[in-house]
């Protein structure tokens, strides 16, 4: 069972908040004899549980560290975390969780999670509402079922086999409204692409160049795949370093919405590289598969 060092300490704020919003006991769920869509649904209730823990740290003073790869995490991203390992553990005992504040303590499986208990740390910090929740299954190397929660806009995308979106339901409620969700054909006056608002490079310029790309729109976190698995964009390609938890629940959204994200060669990402540290090469986001071939990835992420 993964454990955070310093949660205790750092925790006692979010753990008030978490008590807040708990239900009753869930029941626990069998991975093998249950529809992809319904694993999904219980997904977006424990991400919708992080997110309203995160909310209300939103303003809180909370201390930084700064890890190895430069990017900073807070108490918020422990807390959130925590909260998650604890709801994936009561609902599928034993299942791995390979999470991004804790990854080293665990080993994929046949089944197991990828979590980002809140991806866009910097924008949770800089307050511009722009992070997420991302909760991925993945059954040996791609994904089964997927959330994304995006706290600040009060939203939420899943995905079994089926692609929906929802209001993000009050604390302690699991009153989702689900709506399915389908990509859009690429206009043809001009793409709309996304980008990272933090993390640019020379590569992503370069494969963006090729195409006809009318509106660029600074995004970040994964809520950049579920616009484009809701038809609100186009593209997104990041040739720059991202890690598997960043990825997982947004591609399996976008491609059961009909769109798909691939590496160099045009080939689907795979997951739970533990000998590679999780780190994810050079990928396209798109709704329109068609503009696959015409994109040239580099071979590694910059
Ligand atoms: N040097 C690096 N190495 C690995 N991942 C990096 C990185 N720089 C940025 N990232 C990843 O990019 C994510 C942010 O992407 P975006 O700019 O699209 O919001 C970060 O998510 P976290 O905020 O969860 O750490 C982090 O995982
Ligand atoms: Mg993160």
């Amino acid at each position: 069972m993964n454990r955070i060092p310093g949660y205790e300490f750092f925790g006692k704020q979010a753990k008030e908040i978490d008590r807040s919003c708990e239900n009753r006991q869930s029941p626990m769920m069998r991975l093998d004899d249950t529809h992809p869509d319904e694993i999904a649904v219980r997904l977006a209730s424990i991400a919708s549980k992080a997110a309203h823990l995160l909310r209300g740290m939103e303003n809180a003073l909370i201390e930084q560290r700064v890890k190895d790869d430069g990017s900073p995490s807070t108490a918020a991203d422990l807390a959130a975390e925590e909260l998650i390992i604890r709801h994936l553990n009561e609902a599928w005992p034993g299942v791995p969780i390979v999470a991004e504040e804790t990854a080293s303590t665990a080993h994929p499986g046949e089944f197991f999670f990828l979590v980002d208990p809140l991806d866009g740390t910097r924008d949770f910090i800089h307050g511009t509402g722009e992070y997420s929740v991302n909760i991925a299954l993945i059954r040996g190397d791609r994904p089964l079922a997927a959330a994304v929660a995006a706290p600040a806009l009060s939203k939420v995308w899943i995905a079994g086999a089926n692609a929906r979106t929802s209001p993000m339901p009050e604390a302690g409620s699991d009153a989702f409204e689900w709506q399915d969700i389908k990509v859009r054909s690429a206009p043809e006056g001009g793409l709309i692409a996304l980008v990272s608002r933090r993390h640019g490079d020379i590569a992503t310029e370069a494969c963006l160049s090729v195409l006809s790309i009318g509106t660029r729109r600074m995004t970040s976190s994964a809520v950049k795949f579920c616009l484009i698995a809701s038809g609100e964009a186009d593209i997104y390609v990041r040739c720059g370093a991202t890690m598997e938890w960043d990825t997982a629940a947004g591609d399996h959204i976008l491609c059961c919405a009909g769109g798909s994200v691939v590496g160099p060669g045009s080939v689907p990402l795979t997951y739970g590289h533990e000998v590679r540290g999780y780190r994810n090469g050079p990928f396209a986001a798109m709704g329109d598969t068609s503009l696959a071939p015409r994109l040239d990835l580099p071979a590694a992420a910059a």
